[in-house]
């Protein structure tokens, strides 16, 4: 349509005489058309009629070159042409509705290149009846929390509205929420599209996408009815007055946290009727609580910390996006870039970074690696693939860069990313992700350019209605952060001044000293302070531009580079000393620490490991997620950490771990810097599964374990011939084993045996007390203490169901044997 707008416009002109061009021409020069430029006399005085529509393209845009014919026609009292002009545009505008829903809107879309949402579109994690305890917590943390949740339910994005068995009442409002760039907008683009094409939830007549930062422009305009602000929205509706209570409506509202509406439930007066005028809040308000169109279903979509602003009444369903599982983010990739090749070596080095590959769990993060690792490779930039954060974001904002230059903008790219820069920090200082011409103007900047970065940094929204209107915000919320980081460091090089204080700190401060140390602690204070984490990013970032490394990778762009290397290494003294203090506030530190590719890092979690061991010992529970924690989010150099951390983790009985650890704690037992030489797993539900996946690591030749215990790990038997694997490996050094309080059969017992015997086992103390046991296992028992080879001193069979003929048994050939428990 929007291609098409010259042609109808051209076609509306040829239907007027020669007077009426000139008429209209007078129109566009003399200024009276309210809240649009008039256009110089010169430049559409005796125009023929093709230069007339290029001007008013030129000078209003589609959108409005179509808004400024319709209301000349008229004021022309050419009402039939007017409105013919008006018709044919908004059919063809409903037509690109539902082409909206098939394409994806990506950032990095090259020109004229269409991504369709059904070719990408790889299915996601969705939960249902999650209901987090909602804080105000910065969205990467809640990332980190939602980990640990415990009951999990999955279900189909297509079926959230349908009815679940044993389910009386029908869902009429969900709630799903999310962290950004999980997916939300894109699950609620699925549901959309693939109702508009008839494949799922077939009952719904009406599917209203109702996008909250598009409505934002309708707010404090005159009062519309429901009916209104849907003809507004969708022109097709327009024939009908009334929705009536016959068929099945849903609205899908997106991205509640980004609206600026007050929703004022409390207050707002109750609207029962369609066509009755109200205010946007009281319409939108209405309509979640139900008094409003009582039948129609609404599904509203939001980040974290915005969930609160729906009484917890209204909703029926609560969802949440998790973003993709293991496997999805491979077949992302294949989808994404349809060259297997290429996928593979993507995907290769995104599983060779711990913290890469745990990001990529958020969908954005895998368009992002994408975009920087398709470019990079196709440039044959192999060397030195980015791998913290600060390089991948660095990278990005190179590759958009490029993207700008190739298209031969004639603009400063300097210039405008450090205006660019300097938006996000001031937005993000007032926590505000969305914002408006005035914003930018604010940072010297016009819509022109902000719309060349477009790409990456900002969108664009042309809203429809009756006015005009750029709505911005950064592409996703952590290239804000980064944006925001790169306008603080390059402010402080380059004039000395230190954004982070504040406008009146700083002036109080002027005269003081300043060092690159003094900046970066300021800054590392204000994300401390900060209860909800908003600055937790922007100072991993910040961390991260510190290094010469990212300052010369940026340089083609930026001059970032500091002085002051020295000045470094005090913030990495300061941020460990932070760490020490209190080591459990502190996390955030430790991805700074990463960001600045600290080398002692490893050395520092373990000290913080050891610091928690102490800490939370009195709270078992609490405990036992921090290795999931440590290990998913604390992982860098991503392959040896693990065996750092498994020194302070050697006491882990009771701590609820299930075998899921096992394959964990089996990779760092075998890692050739281990150094564990004790491990108590006693009292977890770690079943034969779990200690058969733990004995791939025991009979590692790099295993140094001296004493193991499984006391009550649910094991009954199946585990024993892995056991006895390890204890004949000629590397073992297992002297004691703990297998109490399990409940092991005869062949159990004989498997183990296997094991007992082999020259190279040099077991001393076996514990199979309370085993339940029978008289039956004593015969293996004794020719195993019976063989020259058998080191064992200390054999504990009490609490089993022994008889003295067994007893017997083992007492004649003791072997070695210093102590035998058997009552
Ligand atoms: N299911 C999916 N399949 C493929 N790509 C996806 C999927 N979900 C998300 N993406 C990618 O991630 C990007 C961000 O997703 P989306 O905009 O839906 O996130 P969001 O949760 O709505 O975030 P925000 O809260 O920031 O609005 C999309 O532009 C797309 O590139």
């Amino acid at each position: 349509i929007m291609a098409r707008v010259p042609q109808l416009l051209l076609e509306t002109l040829e239907e007027l005489v020669a007077e009426q061009l000139r008429t209209f021409q007078f129109f566009l020069f003399s200024g009276v058309l309210e809240g649009f430029p008039h256009i110089p006399k010169s430049r559409v005085d005796g125009v023929d009629r093709p230069g007339t529509v290029d001007v008013l393209v030129q000078t209003y845009g589609y959108d409005d070159a179509v808004t400024v014919t319709v209301d000349i026609l008229v004021r022309m009292k050419l009402k039939l042409c007017a409105e013919t002009l008006k018709k044919k545009y908004d059919e063809g505008k409903s037509m690109i509705k539902k082409e909206k829903y098939q394409n994806i809107y990506e950032g990095n879309a090259d020109e004229g290149d269409t991504v369709y949402l059904n070719k990408i579109y790889t299915e996601l994690r969705v939960i249902e009846g999650a209901w987090g305890g909602f804080t105000e917590e910065h969205e990467v943390r809640q990332q980190r929390s939602s980990h640990v949740t415990t009951e999990e339910t999955s279900i189909k994005v297509g079926n959230i509205f349908k009815p679940k068995p044993n389910q009386e009442k029908h869902i009429r409002t969900v709630l799903t929420q999310g962290i950004p760039g999980v997916g939300k907008t894109v699950c609620a683009q699925k549901f959309t599209l693939s109702w508009a094409e008839g494949d799922e939830n077939r009952d719904i007549t009406f599917l209203f996408p109702l996008p909250f930062r598009e409505l934002n422009p309708n707010i404090g305009e005159k009062e519309h009815s429901l009916m209104q602000l849907l003809h507004q929205f969708f022109p097709e509706m327009k024939p009908l007055e009334t929705l009536g209570t016959e068929c099945k409506v849903l609205f899908i509202f997106d991205g509640l946290d980004e609206t600026l509406l007050p929703l004022n439930f409390k207050h707002n007066k109750v609207l029962r009727d369609e066509t009755e005028p109200a205010s946007l809040d009281v319409l939108i308000t209405n309509l979640i609580a139900g008094d409003l169109l009582g039948n129609a279903l609404i599904w509203i979509t939001s980040r974290p910390a915005a969930v609160g602003r729906i009484p917890r009444k209204h909703i029926h369903l609560w969802t949440e996006v998790k973003g993709f599982a293991n496997e999805q983010r491979e077949e992302y990739f294949k989808r994404r870039l349809c060259d297997d090749n290429l996928a593979f070596r993507i995907i290769n080095h995104v599983k060779s970074s711990r913290s890469l590959y745990i990001m990529c769990q958020i969908p954005v993060f895998c368009w992002i690696t994408v975009t920087v690792m398709k470019k990079m490779l196709r440039d044959n930039l192999t060397r030195g693939m980015p791998n913290t954060l600060t390089e991948m974001y660095a990278y990005l904002l190179l590759c958009q860069t490029d993207r700008m230059i190739e298209g031969h903008y004639p603009i400063e790219s300097v210039n405008v990313v450090l205006k660019l820069a300097e938006l996000a920090y001031r937005q993000l200082e007032k926590g505000k992700l969305i914002f408006y011409e005035a914003d930018l103007k604010e940072c010297g900047m016009d819509v022109k350019e902000a719309t060349i970065y477009s790409g990456v940094c900002t969108e664009v929204f042309m809203m429809e209605g009756t006015r005009r209107r750029e709505v911005f915000s950064f592409v996703h919320l952590t290239i804000q952060e980064f944006l925001a980081a790169v306008y603080a460091h390059h402010s402080y090089m380059h004039g000395k001044d230190n954004v982070v204080l504040g406008y009146l700190k700083r002036m109080s401060t002027r005269w003081l000293p300043k060092s690159v140390f003094n900046f970066h602690k300021t800054a590392i204070e204000k994300a401390l302070e900060s209860k909800d984490g908003r600055w937790d990013l922007f100072l991993r970032f910040l961390m991260g531009l510190s290094l010469k490394s990212n300052q010369e990778l940026l340089g083609r762009i930026l001059h970032l580079e500091a002085e002051g290397e020295e000045d470094v290494a005090r913030t990495v003294q300061f941020i460990k000393d932070k760490i020490k203090e209190e080591p459990e506030a502190k996390l955030n530190l430790f991805h700074c620490l990463s960001e600045l590719k600290e080398e002692s890092l490893v050395q520092e979690i373990q000290n913080f490991v050891k610091l928690l061991t102490v800490i939370t010992s009195a709270n078992k529970s609490d405990f036992c997620s921090l290795p999931q924690l440590l290990l998913d989010f604390y992982l860098w150099p991503d392959h040896c950490l693990i065996s750092f951390l498994i020194p302070c983790f050697s006491r882990l009985n009771h701590c609820n771990l299930t075998e899921n650890c096992c394959e964990d704690l089996a990779s760092a037992l075998s890692s050739t810097s281990s150094h564990l030489t004790e491990l108590d797993l006693s009292d977890n539900s770690l079943g034969d599964l779990g200690v058969k996946l733990l004995s791939v690591g025991l009979g590692s030749p790099h295993c140094k374990l001296k004493k193991l215990r499984l006391h009550k790990c649910e094991l009954e038997g199946d585990c024993c011939k892995a056991l006895a694997g390890v204890l004949g490996t000629e590397s073992t050094q297992l002297t004691e084993l703990d297998l109490s309080a399990n409940d092991f059969q005869k062949t159990a017992v004989k498997a183990l045996c296997v094991g007992l015997c082999s020259h190279h086992c040099k077991l001393e103390t076996l514990m199979l007390n309370d085993c339940k046991l029978k008289d039956s296992c004593c015969e293996d028992l004794t020719s195993v203490l019976s063989s020259g080879s058998s080191h064992l001193k200390n054999l504990d069979l009490s609490n089993n169901s022994l008889k003295d003929s067994g007893v017997c048994l083992l007492t004649a050939g003791l072997g070695r044997l210093e102590t035998l428990r058997s009552v």
